[in-house]
């Protein structure tokens, strides 16, 4: 496949309750095929209804979205797209190795590539030990992680991630992260990946989308041009953090232009 995994034209959302939030308004990103592409931008900016949208477990109130050439419906039928929500929903009968094997056993998978080796999945990303628990034995971090092994199982072509980190510590997050490249540069899959941290949409992503509420949009699209791997040594550079203080400027103001005053 050639172009681009995700297409969004003029994109608008207004959640329907009596406080008709303008969720989304007038969005438009193209990401082509193999991509890595952060979302950053304040609480409430839309970010988490871009991805439900993408993901196609809502609709637009305007505009359209093509994800792989075709509907996100179609899509998420022929398991092109995997999801790793905010929360991970595991079903807590099954064990961890049940949980990331059910969805490609139980769904049809639009290609007849060999499924990955669940187990060694599970080991990598370091789940080797929990792999017959359930999931309330393990903390927060692991569901998280459980989560993002049984995305990456179906082989995505796009893979979308709600903030899949923010409940780890540093070091499990680095290590998470890497594991994350290491499977994306594998796979050659697409991922728009949604978070807080601007170190973190740095250190993985192409292209950062700055976004900003009230209404939610997009306000900024920073391509990050540095090499890979981006090293200790990469993230300690002068170029590295010339990445940082442009997207925290741009935050900034999505911030005060939210009303929010913010200390220099
Ligand atoms: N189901 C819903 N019903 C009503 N309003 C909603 C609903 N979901 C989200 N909203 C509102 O839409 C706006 C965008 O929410 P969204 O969750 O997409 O933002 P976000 O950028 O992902 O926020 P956060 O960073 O806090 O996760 C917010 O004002 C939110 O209150």
């Amino acid at each position: 496949m050639t172009g681009a995994a995700i297409d969004l034209h003029g994109i608008g959302r207004v959640h329907d309750d009596e406080t008709r939030v303008v969720a989304l308004d007038g969005v438009d990103l193209s990401i082509p095929v193999g991509r890595f592409v952060s979302v950053i931008g304040p609480s409430g900016c839309g970010k988490s209804t871009l991805l439900r949208i993408v993901a196609g477990l809502e609709e637009p109130d305007a505009g359209t979205v093509t994800v792989c050439g075709t509907t996100p419906a179609q899509a998420a039928e022929e398991k092109r797209l995997g999801l790793v929500p905010q929360q991970p929903a595991l079903l807590p009968w099954l064990t961890v190795l049940g949980n990331v094997s059910l969805p490609a056993k139980v769904n049809r998978r639009h290609n007849r590539e060999p499924l990955p080796d669940m187990r060694e999945l599970l080991r990598r990303a370091g789940l080797g030990d929990a792999m017959h628990q359930r999931p309330a034995q393990l903390s927060g971090g692991m569901r998280q992680r459980v989560a993002i092994v049984r995305a990456f199982g179906l082989q995505p072509d796009v893979l979308l991630l709600d903030e899949p980190f923010s409940a780890l510590d540093e070091f499990t997050r680095e290590a998470q992260q890497q594991e994350l490249l290491d499977l994306w540069e594998e796979r050659g899959a697409t991922v728009l990946f949604v978070t807080h941290s601007i170190l973190e949409a740095v250190r993985l992503s192409d292209t950062v989308v700055v976004m900003a509420p009230r209404p939610g949009r997009i306000v900024d699209i920073v391509d990050i041009d540095l090499p890979r791997p981006r090293t200790q040594e990469l993230i300690r550079s002068p170029e590295f953090h010339g990445y940082e203080l442009t997207l925290r400027e741009r935050l900034r103001d999505a911030f005060e232009q939210d009303g929010h005053e913010v200390a220099s």
